[in-house]
């Protein structure tokens, strides 16, 4: 069973604005309200494509209540700890360029984080945990390193999708998968990255560092996948971008669902690569005939 983690869910609130005034008024020209955080984002993208999975972590208010609506109209299995607080609304505003404004999300109790760890403690040997997304501000920094401790002792495999020191903590204790997009594979060295050949040496880098599989995603210029002494480069399909964001939670579902579907790493690279460029060019996530009609589009060449 994939189990996804989103401690910090939000709706996320897409607002399209024609010409953005800013100090006037304006007026939405359209908008969407989408459940969202990247493990929700993962297990969407999962069930359409008919990957088994629950989705796990904080929702709390009248906020909760509608991703929990929205998640079960989808048939998204879902287990979440009700939090006293409401969960946050993030804010994605469409004006020619995209601007996010993301909530702090609500304050997360003692015994509603106890409460988590009671329904990790289920994990059994073959039982994959997405953590991705942000730490709320009142757990601690190192929460997702004390999930982390619960697959050992159970014998589950995880993926972490986040950035910064919780990433960088985690990449010991041997991750089936990280995602950075090139930009936060920059921070974590900080560096910048100017060429390919860079991001591959900073990617064999990070993979020097515990992961099993380091995926690179470069939005529109393409992808690397880094295993072993082996480096894979994805081009992207061409089409339009309607909507990135959720592009690379989509690419992580492709990733993770091709494997417990029984595919291999390479399949589960391609099936990443189509499912975050249909997210991209959809409103809302990938859907499944999406995946299926770009897939073929997905050319994968050995690097090195
Ligand atoms: N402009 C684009 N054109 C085609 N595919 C895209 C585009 N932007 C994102 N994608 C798809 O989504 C994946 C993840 O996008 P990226 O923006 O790198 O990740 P993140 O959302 O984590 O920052 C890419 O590898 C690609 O498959
Ligand atoms: O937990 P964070 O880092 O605040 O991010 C949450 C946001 O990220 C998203 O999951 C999208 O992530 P990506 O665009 O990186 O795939 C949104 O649904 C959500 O609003």
């Amino acid at each position: 069973m994939i189990y996804t983690v989103t401690l910090n869910p939000s709706i996320d609130y897409v607002v399209e604005v024609e010409d953005l005034k800013l100090g006037g008024l304006n007026r939405m020209s359209r908008d969407l309200k989408l459940p969202g955080g990247k493990g929700i984002n993962v297990s969407r993208v999962l069930n359409r494509l008919g990957a088994e999975n629950t989705a796990i972590g904080f929702l709390g208010g009248f906020t909760g209540r509608h991703i929990e609506d929205l998640l079960r109209k989808e048939a998204v299995r879902t287990d979440f700890v009700h939090v006293e607080g409401d969960t946050r609304i993030n804010i994605k505003l469409k004006h020619g360029q995209e601007t996010e404004i993301n909530g702090q999300g609500p304050e997360i109790r003692p015994e509603e984080e106890e409460a988590l760890m009671r329904k990790l403690s289920a994990l059994r040997q073959n039982d994959v945990v997405v953590l991705s997304g942000s730490i709320p501000s009142s757990l601690d920094a190192d929460f997702y390193q004390r999930i982390i401790g619960v697959c050992t002792e159970t014998g589950a495999d995880f993926i972490i999708d986040t950035t910064g020191e919780p990433l960088k903590q985690a990449l010991a204790n041997r991750p089936l998968l990280i995602k950075p997009n090139h930009h936060e594979l920059a921070d974590l060295f900080g560096v910048t990255l100017e060429s390919k050949e860079q991001i591959i040496a900073y990617g064999r880098k990070l993979l020097q560092e515990g992961p099993r599989h380091v995926l690179i995603s470069m939005a529109g210029d393409g992808a690397f996948f880094i295993t072993g002494e082996e480096v894979y480069y994805a081009n992207v399909p061409s089409g339009q971008v309607r909507n990135s964001v959720g592009a690379g939670d989509s690419m992580v579902a492709g990733f993770v669902g091709t494997l417990a579907l029984g595919g291999d790493a390479l399949e589960a690279f391609r099936t990443g690569v189509a499912s975050g460029s249909a997210t991209a060019f959809s409103d809302d996530l990938a859907t499944r005939e999406r995946i299926d009609q770009l897939r073929p589009q997905v050319e994968i060449s050995r690097w090195f």
